[in-house]
Formats: C-alpha cells, structure tokens, sequence
C-alpha cells in the first residue's frame, strides 16, 4: 500500500518532500524514492530502504527544482529490486516520472500491448512501470510539442479505458508540471491541499491527509475517483473528471489498518471511524456473551489501539497497556517474507507480566490475516500468567486475496479462508474469538460521510468492485506471489539495468 506524494512550490522542495515521505512511511517501508524537476532537468534517488536510509546529506542536494513527487514501496508486484523502486521515469515523450500506489489487474494483457501494439519497452515486472508506459503513451497520441492541459486530461481518460484495479499516482512532466490521478473506482485514496506562501501559492497532491497537514497545507479535498488534476508550471491548478461513470468505493483496510488515524479519507475521520469500530465490536460482545468474565482490555500495539479503547469503555472493563512496541521495529504484516514477519513480532512486542497474571484477558487487534501476530501473542500473553486468553478483531474474517494494492495473494496464507470463527480461534490459540460482522463495519465508515454508498469489500466477502478478477488470474497471482517465486525473482533482478540513480 505504497505511500505517495507531490509537490509544486516556489522554492526547493526536495526537504518538504522527504518530510512528507517520512509521515507516510507506515504505506511501504521496503523502498523510497524522490524525483524533482528543474527547467528540464529531471533528478532522481531511490533505493531500497526506509526513508532515512535513503537519503542522504549528497543525495538531498542533488535532488533540485520546485517541484518534485515522491513515494515508498511496499510491493505488490514485479520484485523488490531497487529498480522497481518508484518513482519511475520514461523519456519518451516530453520525459515524465511517475509514483504509483495500488495494483493493476489486467498488466499481462497491458504488458503485451504495449510491447506489440505500441512499440514502448518495459524494463522491469513492475505494473507500477505498465501504467507509466501507458499514460506516456497516450500523451504521445497528442503529437504536441507543448502541451496543453486537455491533452494531459485526454490521456488520463485513455488511462482509464485501459487500465483496471486501482491507481492513486502522481507524475511530473517536463516542461509541463505536476499530475495526479485517481482510479475510477476510487478504491486507492489521493488527496490535495494548498499553502499560501508570500512568493504564491503551493500545491501538494498525497496518499494521506496527515502529510499534508505535517507540512503545513490545508487539505482542500479528496481527487473524485477518475478525476485528473494538474498544477501547471505557471503554479495553476486545473481539474477535470476524466472517467465515464465513476464511483467510489474506497478500500476498507485502509480504515481498518493502512492509513493513519490522524487521516481524512473521503471526508471519514479514520480515527473517528476506528472508534466506531470499537464499539460495535463491544456490542457484539456484549450480545453474544452478557456475562463475560473479561478483567481487562488489552490492544496490540499499534493500529488496534484506537478500537481497543472503545471496546474497554464500553464493555465498562479497565483498559492496560499490557504490550510494549519497540519504537525501532516497523510494521510486520507489510514485511516482505513469512519467516521475517514471525521473528518480528516478537522482537517488536514485549509483554508487561502484571498486567496479564491470573487474569481473563480480552486482546483486541484490528484484524486477524495471516495470524501471525494473534498465535504468537496469545502465547505470550499464557507465557505472562493470564487466566483465560479472550481474542477481539475489529475487521471480520479476511477471507480473500487483495488484488487493489495490498500484498494480500493467496488464499493458503489467510487463517480465515474456509474456516469458521472456532476454528480459526483454535488454530491461534485463542479461548475465545470475536470478529466485527462487515455490516457493522462498513456502517462504522459510512457514519463519517454517508455519501459514500460502496466500500471495496474483496478481502473479507471475495467481491471484486472491477468487476475483472477471475478465478484464472487469482490462481496466477497466487504462483506468482508465492514467498518461494518473489524471493527467485529478487535474485533475478539484482543486477538489473537501472535508470542513472545516485548512490
Ligand atoms: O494476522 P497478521 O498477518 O499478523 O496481520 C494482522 C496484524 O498485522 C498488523 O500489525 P503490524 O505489526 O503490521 O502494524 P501495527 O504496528 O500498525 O499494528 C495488524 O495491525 C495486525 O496486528
Ligand atoms: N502497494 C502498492 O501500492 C504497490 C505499487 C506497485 N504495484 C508496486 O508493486 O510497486
Ligand atoms: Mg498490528
């Protein structure tokens, strides 16, 4: 669930950007990257890594121009090689970078287009580079030296033909200035806002709220599934609607997980709608269960902690911090093998014995995938005294692959698929299971803007809002995102011809 940004403004914007990358971080933490632009001159860094290893003080000065995009990885597709780190850049025509964040699901079918139909070379597995290579190709059509804001809005369109799943993205084009678009199913979020500077008017287009508000821009409104907007060289600001038929359907995981709880997304607070969350878990608890015997309400740091609160004050039960997260350990289930998610959890969390001896514990997380961190901190919580070990998720069963951008590919991993509540309960190790039932939670985001009328469901009901996902190409994403197949491809690409990329 990669993060992105973009940035036009009147000075440098190399450290803004690098500031915004780094609140969006908790979207990819595998690879990051910045591109800026000066006159014609584009200048790019990326690698893999966190933000902070990225960059360096070298690697900062290099990246010049008052504009500039930037994003971090967290793939879904292709490898994990620092090639296919983002943003990626294609010369031909004007020269135009682009930062992806989402999955298309039809790239085979693209890939082959474009390489028969369209005669454009695709260096890497990356759809992130497909869906460049098709916007760079659109634009071609206008056959224009200098281009004219319709001719960018008319390829984002042709995007929107070819293309299917879901794209957030941003692009920078020579010449020209800043672009970003949004699939027209509205299920990746994309937001812009404003600054006003004594020199003018600045403009930031990114994934989340909370990186614009961390650098000082209000947020003027969500990109409308399908709409395009450019800010141009001269700092002004075009929109245009450029699908047939949108809606939106915003991923609920972002609610439930991805995006921060200091986020807006499509006018929902995410912190609003995680208390939301919280407390129609604990009426379920309730209903199901009136003479509970649960002492204490404990989170599993960090995302269930919004939820898990709710869920102690309204069962009327006392709420401890029972796990402690090392701060220097990121985010496990967006972590690329099985093998280092496990190690992880335990490295990341460390239980608070008191809190647990001789008691009946209610552990709450935010949702259940893989189970890798509910089996192991079940245990650790037996390990630490408790009486009796009760399980709360504030998402329902994750059932089915993602296929919109999160890397989410096969059935076989998710604890869920084709299991019921008190099997699952007892593959984690659990004395009892709670899961939030998907009306309650999708009513615990539609609270915050009752406009929005659909949710992307996939991964807890196997529906599929593009309306393209065939059991054929599950079945070819399960083999190609296999732990076993991403970590041949790795290798494979190690050495891959890359962009000129300051090291
Ligand atoms: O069942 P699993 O496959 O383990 O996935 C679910 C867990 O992974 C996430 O935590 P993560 O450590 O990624 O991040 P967090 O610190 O934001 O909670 C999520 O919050 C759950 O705790
Ligand atoms: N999580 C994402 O948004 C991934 C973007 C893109 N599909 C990649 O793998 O780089
Ligand atoms: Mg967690």
């Amino acid at each position: 669930m990669c993060g992105i940004v973009g940035l036009t403004g009147h000075q440098p914007v190399n450290q803004a950007i690098y500031d915004a990358l780094t609140v969006v971080q908790h979207r990819g933490q595998d690879a990051a990257g910045i591109m800026t632009c000066e006159g014609d001159r584009l200048f790019l860094r990326k690698s893999n890594g966190l933000v902070r290893d990225v960059f360096a003080a070298e690697h900062m000065l290099r990246l010049r121009g008052n504009m500039g995009i930037g994003h971090c990885r967290y793939p879904t597709a292709g490898s994990s090689s620092s090639s296919e780190a983002q943003p990626l850049y294609t010369n031909s025509p004007y020269g135009i970078a682009l930062a992806h964040n989402g999955n298309l699901t039809n790239a085979g079918e693209l890939r082959e287009l474009l390489y028969r139909e369209d005669l454009r070379h695709l260096n890497t597995d990356s759809d992130s580079e497909i869906l460049l290579n098709v916007f760079a190709h659109e634009l071609q059509r206008a056959g224009k030296l200098k281009l004219e804001a319709g001719d960018i809005f008319a390829a984002v369109s042709a995007v929107h033909h070819r293309c299917r799943g879901g794209y957030a993205a941003v692009a920078l084009i020579t010449g020209y200035g800043l672009v970003a678009f949004r699939d027209p199913w509205g299920i990746r979020p994309l937001v812009f806002g404003v600054r006003e500077t004594e020199q003018g008017r600045e403009y930031m287009v990114a994934s989340e709220s909370v990186a614009l508000s961390a650098l000082g821009f209000e947020l003027v409104r969500d990109v409308a599934p399908g709409e395009g907007i450019i800010i141009d060289s001269e700092g002004q600001l075009h929109t245009h609607q450029c699908a047939e038929g949108p809606s939106a359907n915003p991923c609920l995981f972002e609610f439930v997980y991805f995006a921060r709880p200091d986020s807006i997304m499509d006018d929902v607070s995410v912190y609003k709608a995680r208390l939301r969350m919280g407390d129609t878990l604990a009426e379920k608890i309730n209903r199901e269960w009136p003479d509970n015997d649960i002492d204490v309400v404990i989170p599993i740091p960090d995302t269930s902690r919004t939820a898990a609160l709710q869920v102690a004050f309204q069962l009327g039960v006392k709420y401890r911090e029972g796990f402690m997260k090392n701060r220097y350990i990121g985010r496990t289930f967006i972590m690329p093998g099985q093998k280092q998610r496990k190690k992880s959890v335990r490295q990341k969390l460390n239980a608070i014995d008191l809190e647990f001896r001789g008691k009946n514990v209610l552990l709450v997380d935010d949702s259940i995938v893989r189970g890798t961190t509910s089996r192991e901190i079940i245990q650790m919580a037996r390990d630490a005294g408790a009486k009796n070990v009760y399980f709360a998720s504030a998402a329902p069963p994750v059932r089915y692959p993602n296929v919109y951008g999160i890397d989410m590919p096969t059935t076989d991993e998710l604890i869920a698929h084709g299991r019921s509540t008190e099997e699952v309960c007892e593959l984690i190790g659990a004395d009892r299971l709670f899961y939030q039932d998907l009306p309650d939670l999708v009513e615990a985001v539609r609270i915050g803007n009752p406009g929005l009328k659909t949710f992307d469901t996939s991964v807890f009901d196997g529906h599929y809002v593009t309306g393209d996902v065939s059991e054929e190409y599950l079945a070819r994403l399960a083999r190609e995102r296999s732990d076993a197949a991403k970590s041949k491809k790795d290798n494979q690409y190690r050495g891959v011809i890359d962009l000129h990329n300051a090291s």
